[in-house]
Parts: C-alpha cells; sequence; structure tokens
C-alpha cells in the first residue's frame, strides 16, 4: 500500500488480494481519497500473477516505482533531509557496512569513522573497497578503517567474509545492510535466487543471521549492538509473492526491486521481535534514505537518466543526506535500545500496512531460513 513517506497511511487499506495468504484485516477498497488508490498492493499469490496480463504484469510495478519514486523526489523539494544531531563519540566500537565503498554507504562508513569508530566495509569490489578506506583514513586519520570482501550475491563469498571476520578477534556494535542493486535485468545470484531478492534481501538475511552472535555478545544492558537496514520508499508499493519469490513467473525489474526492499522490512520487524523475545542488547531497524543522487539509477533506462541528469540538483538528496538516517540509526543516543522502528530523516514513520502482519514476517523468515540453510529460529 501507498503511505505518504512522513505522513501515515489508510488504515482501512490494510491487505490487498490477489490470492492472499493470510486472514484479510479489512477487505472493503480504497476510498478515493486514500493515497493507496492504484491498486491494492502487498501479498500475491501465483494465481493472482498468472490471471494478471503480462503487459499489467509489467506496467503495474514500473509505474507504481516511478510514481513512488517521483513523490519522494517532490517532497524533498520541501523538506530536503534532517540535520544530524550531536552523536556520541564512537572509540573503541565496531560497525561492519555493506556497499560501504560508494554511495550513501560511503557517506555512513566516513562518519561513523569520524566517530572514531572501526569501520569493517563489506564489498565485492576489492580496488573500490580499498580506495575508498584510503580516501576514508585520509579524510579522518582514523586508520581503523578496512575492507573485507563479501559478495552478498554468493552464499559461500558471505560465509567467508563471517569467517575473517571472526579471524579478527573484534567484537561487533553496528551492522549497515546498505548494499544494493535496482532494476538489474533478469538474471541470478550464483545460488539462483533472482538478483534483487537474493542480494538484497538474502545475502543481508544471511549476513545478519551469522553475524548475530557477535553483536549479542557485544550489545550491553546500557549500550545496545544495532543492526540498521536499508530498505526504501518503493517498499510501499512493492508486492510479496509468496508463490513465486524468484518472480519466475513474470519479471518485471521494479517490482522485483520494491519486493526485496518490502521484504527488508518484514525482515527487520521480525528479528527485533526475536531479539526482544530472547532478552538479546540489540535492536533491528530499517531506514528509508529518500531518493539520492547515487550510481543505484545506472540501470533506469535513457529517458529516465536524462530526467535524472536534469533535475537532480534540484530533487535528489545528495549522498552524504541520504545516508543521514543511516548514521542516526547507527549511533544516536535517541535510539538507545530502540527497535523495530522505520526511520525516515531521522524519525520514526509507518511503513505498509503489511509490513506489520506477524504471520507473513514469520512465513517469510522460515522460507528464507530454508534458503539459506539457517536453522529456522533466529
Ligand atoms: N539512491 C537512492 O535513491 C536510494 C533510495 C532508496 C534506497 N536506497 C538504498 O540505499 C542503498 C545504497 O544504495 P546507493 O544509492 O548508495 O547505491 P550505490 O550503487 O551507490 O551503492 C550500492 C552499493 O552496494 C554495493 N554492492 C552492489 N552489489 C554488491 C554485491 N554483490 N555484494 C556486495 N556489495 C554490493 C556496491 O558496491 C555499492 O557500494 C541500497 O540498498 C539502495 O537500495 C537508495
Amino acid at each position: 500500500m501507498l503511505v505518504e513517506p512522513g505522513g501515515s497511511g489508510h488504515t482501512g487499506c490494510r491487505l490487498l488480494l490477489t490470492g492472499c495468504v493470510g486472514p484479510c484485516q479489512d477487505m472493503r477498497p480504497c476510498p478515493p481519497s486514500c493515497s493507496n488508490g492504484v491498486s491494492p498492493l502487498g501479498v500475491t499469490g501465483l494465481l493472482g500473477s498468472r490471471t494478471m496480463n503480462p503487459l499489467r504484469r509489467l506496467l503495474l510495478p514500473l509505474l507504481r516505482v516511478y510514481y513512488m519514486g517521483m513523490r519522494v523526489a517532490l517532497e524533498q523539494l520541501l523538506r530536503r533531509a534532517f540535520t544530524l544531531p550531536d552523536l556520541p563519540m564512537q572509540h573503541g566500537r565496531v560497525a561492519i557496512i555493506t556497499g560501504g565503498s560508494k554511495g550513501i554507504g560511503y557517506c555512513t562508513a566516513l562518519h561513523l569513522a569520524k566517530l572514531g569508530m572501526h569501520v569493517i566495509i563489506a564489498g565485492n569490489h576489492e580496488s573500490e573497497g580499498i580506495d575508498a578506506v584510503r580516501q576514508i583514513q585520509r579524510c579522518t586519520q582514523n586508520t581503523r578503517v578496512e575492507f573485507l570482501c563479501c559478495d552478498l550475491t554468493s552464499m559461500k563469498s558471505i560465509r567467508k567474509f563471517v569467517q575473517n571476520f571472526e579471524a579478527k578477534n573484534l567484537d561487533l556494535h553496528v551492522l549497515v545492510n546498505n548494499a544494493g542493486v535496482m532494476l538489474v535485468s533478469e538474471r541470478r545470484t550464483q545460488d539462483g535466487f533472482e538478483e534483487h531478492f537474493g542480494l538484497n534481501y538474502l545475502g543481508h538475511f544471511l549476513l545478519t543471521n551469522l553475524l548475530l552472535k557477535y553483536l549479542k555478545r557485544s550489545g550491553a544492558c546500557d549500550n545496545y549492538a544495532r543492526v540498521v537496514t536499508v530498505s526504501s520508499a518503493t517498499h510501499y508499493v512493492g508486492e510479496l509473492n509468496f508463490d513465486d519469490l524468484q518472480s519466475s513467473c513474470c519479471y518485471s525489474p521494479h517490482g522485483a526491486y520494491a519486493q526485496s526492499k518490502l521484504a527488508l522490512v518484514l525482515f527487520s520487524y521480525y528479528l527485533q521481535n526475536q531479539l526482544m523475545t530472547d532478552g538479546s542488547h540489540v535492536t533491528a531497524n530499517v531506514v528509508d534514505p529518500g531518493v539520492v543522487n547515487t550510481d543505484l539509477y545506472m540501470n533506469v533506462n535513457w529517458a529516465g537518466r536524462i530526467v535524472k541528469w536534469l533535475t537532480a540538483w534540484l530533487l535528489f538528496k545528495t549522498p552524504e543526506e541520504g545516508a543521514a538516517t543511516s548514521i542516526y540509526a547507527s549511533v544516536s543516543s535517541d535510539l538507545e535500545g530502540v527497535g523495530g522502528c522505520y526511520l525516515y530523516n531521522g524519525q520514526k514513520e509507518k511503513s505498509a500496512d503489511i509490513s506489520y502482519n506477524e504471520d507473513f514476517q514469520k512465513r517469510l523468515w522460515t522460507e528464507s531460513s530454508q534458503m539459506t540453510g539457517m536453522p529456522i529460529s533466529a
């Protein structure tokens, strides 16, 4: 469903429904005043996607994603970003940032290094990672910044990364699940998953689960460890197709990206519940950076690239502005011990209604555990 980033959604439009797999809270159609009006969204089954004609299956996600992107960009005209409050120094604390070599991740890594944190950039391009490390060390005079190889399209590489991290015998206080790709053509990860789902979501699912023991060990009752996951406003228009999570039936790059970002929100909320239940001193929050001028858009079509080129200076956030909410969620004292939030411009916002559905969270978690070979519970 669509929810005003910065406002709350129409609560009557709780679920959607083609091949709905769970109990629906409210099946009334959305009122015209509701921003949700495009069509019911959230969870679909194969039945739903099969009965829709192929053009609609491709066109609808595209229109929804562009609509959401334009809406956020226009809102940024009025409210561009927020100013970070004073943040506590982080000497002696350790952070891992996936995709920290460029874009939002780089700016997050730079800021955390400025605060004195030991920063590990986890990425798939070694030379780019090493350049980023050098640049951050030069800017911050913090020598405890390093690069470790982690290709999120490969479960083997993720497991190897965790082994290499283990060998360093470090604590882990902050994990920022930032890396991502958008609108890639249809292709599979090394383990056979659709790339948006496999890299953006499942890769982070596995990485987080493998790193949880270090986070749990490092968190304390007055200084929680934190998992910060970068989603996107496109999650509001995403659908989780439980019968076809790998988009094999009909591939829409827009639909697949939005689905991966929606999955990350459900994942964060479920993780937070698990952490609370077992009394761990670790929190999980999810952040939405806004529309940010980075290389993420390199796969949009030529028309989109021209529009971006012409308007980015006015409508898009800079990567520094885009990183502010990730930095805030990683270290702000306001969020000490606080988890389960969807944060936008440093404030708690309501995410898509479907993301709060605990049955869907559990189902997604269980299926993700099976896909990645993790034990079912956190
Ligand atoms: N730019 C935006 O407008 C925007 C909006 C909403 C959400 N986001 C999210 O912000 C996050 C950061 O994106 P960005 O805008 O900085 O884009 P970017 O392209 O600049 O950065 C993406 C990062 O992910 C890394 N990455 C890609 N494939 C990888 C792999 N296989 N293994 C490990 N790392 C890999 C890249 O190396 C890069 O460092 C993404 O999750 C993206 O979905 C961005």
